[in-house]
C-alpha cells in the first residue's frame, strides 16, 4: 500500500503520503467500528432513482436521460425504507478517473490525440489490473470518451467488479438507436451500468503531430519545442488544441454532466486520456497553469476522489479488496466493501 500511495503521489507530481499514511493507521480503529450488514438486506431492498441529471444538455447530443438507466444500487441503500432517496441524503460519492491502459500507438510512442487507436497487449492487462484495483468501490455511472481506447479500459475494468452489474453503453446519437437500445426487463435495467460516451472528454487533439513518432518529433524540432508543445498550459502544437482548450471543453463537460451526478449521491467512474484527465485535476486539485504543467499521469491507474460537501478530497489510488487501502476513509467505502464481502465470500 505504500508503494500504491508512493506512485499515486508521483502521478499526481505532489508528495503528500503523509496524509494516505495516517488515514491507514486511523483504519484499525474504523474496522473496529464496522456494523456487519447482512446480505438479506440487498437482496430486499431496491429501488429505481427518478433523478435524472439537473444540468444544461447542451454539450452533446450523445447524454441520456439518467432517469431511465440509473437505479439505486441496494448494496449502497443503508435502510430499506429510504431507497428511493438514498442518494439525495448521502450526501457523499465516489469518483474513479482512470487514464486508459497502454495503447498501441502509446507503445510505438506516436503523438495520438483523437486518432482512435485500440489498447495494446499490455493496455489490457493494465485495464484488468486497474479493475482489479477498483472493485470494491461502488461504481453507478461510467463516463468515457468518444474514442476505443477508453471505452475498452473502462469495460475491461468492470469485468473485475465484485458486484457484477453489467455496463452498458447508452447509444442515443439518434432517436431510433435510443430505442433500439432500450432494455425491456426492470430487473435487468437494476443489474447494469449506463456508460456514457461524451467527445468532450477525448484526448486533447494533437493537429499536425498526430501519428508522428516523438522521439523524432523532438529530434527534428528540437526537445524544447516539443515539450512545450506537450506540457506547455497555452501553447497549442500546430493546428492542435493547447491543454488549455482541452481543459474548456473536458472541465465544462465535468461541471456541466458529471458534478450533478456526484451531487445527487452517484458514485462515478471517469475513463479518458493523459491530457483531459489533467484538465479536469486541475480543476479538482486547483492546481494553478504552473503546476499542471508537472503533472503526468501513469496509464491504468485508477485514482479516487470522495465528492462531500461540494468538496473533492482525493484519495490516492485503490488497491486490492482484501487491504485496507482507502476503504479506510469513509465509513460508507467500508461498508459497501462489507456487504459485498458478506455476499460474495
Ligand atoms: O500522444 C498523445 O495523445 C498523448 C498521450 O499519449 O501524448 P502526451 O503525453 O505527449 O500528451
Amino acid at each position: 500500500m505504500i508503494m500504491a500511495a508512493e506512485a499515486y503521489c508521483q502521478a499526481i507530481g505532489t508528495l503528500q503520503s503523509h496524509s494516505y499514511l495516517n488515514n491507514f493507521y486511523h483504519h484499525q480503529k474504523l474496522q473496529n467500528n464496522f456494523v456487519r450488514l447482512k446480505a438479506k438486506d440487498f437482496i430486499n431492498s431496491n429501488g429505481l432513482s427518478s433523478r435524472s441529471s439537473s444540468s444544461g444538455q447542451r454539450n452533446c447530443g450523445a447524454i441520456p436521460s439518467l432517469s431511465q438507466t440509473a437505479v439505486v444500487d441496494p448494496v449502497l441503500s443503508p435502510s430499506r425504507s429510504n431507497s428511493g432517496d438514498t442518494y439525495k441524503k448521502s450526501n457523499e460519492a465516489s469518483l474513479i478517473l482512470i487514464r486508459h491502459g497502454e495503447s498501441l500507438w502509446n507503445e510505438k510512442n506516436l503523438f495520438t490525440g483523437c486518432v482512435d487507436v485500440p489498447l495494446s497487449k499490455k493496455g489490457i492487462d493494465e485495464a484488468i489490473e486497474a479493475g482489479k484495483r477498483i472493485s470494491s468501490i461502488p461504481v453507478d455511472v461510467i463516463f468515457t470518451s468518444a474514442l476505443i481506447r477508453a471505452q475498452m479500459t473502462a469495460m475491461l475494468a468492470m469485468t473485475q467488479h465484485r458486484r457484477g452489474k453489467v455496463p452498458i453503453i447508452m447509444h442515443n446519437e439518434s432517436e431510433q438507436a435510443r430505442s433500439w437500445s432500450q432494455v425491456a426487463s426492470e430487473d435487468t435495467k437494476k443489474q447494469s451500468i449506463p456508460v456514457i460516451a461524451a467527445w468532450q472528454l477525448n484526448e486533447r487533439m494533437y493537429g499536425e503531430l498526430q501519428g508522428l513518432n516523438k522521439q523524432e518529433t523532438a529530434d527534428r524540432y528540437g526537445k524544447e519545442k516539443v515539450h512545450e508543445w506537450r506540457r506547455s498550459y497555452d501553447i497549442p502544437p500546430p493546428n492542435g488544441e493547447s491543454l488549455e482548450m482541452c481543459a474548456q471543453r473536458a472541465v465544462a463537460y465535468f461541471r456541466d454532466q458529471i458534478e450533478p451526478q456526484l451531487l445527487s449521491g452517484k458514485n462515478v467512474m471517469i475513463s479518458a486520456h493523459g491530457n483531459s484527465l489533467r484538465s479536469i485535476i486541475m480543476y479538482l486539485d486547483k492546481l494553478t497553469s504552473q503546476e499542471v504543467i508537472s503533472l503526468e499521469l501513469s496509464t491504468g491507474i485508477p485514482m479516487l476522489y470522495i465528492f462531500k460537501e461540494g468538496r473533492f478530497i482525493r484519495r490516492g489510488s485503490p488497491i486490492g479488496p482484501s487491504e485496507a487501502g482507502v476503504y479506510a476513509y469513509t465509513r460508507r467505502l467500508a461498508l459497501y466493501r462489507q456487504k459485498l464481502d458478506d455476499m460474495f465470500q
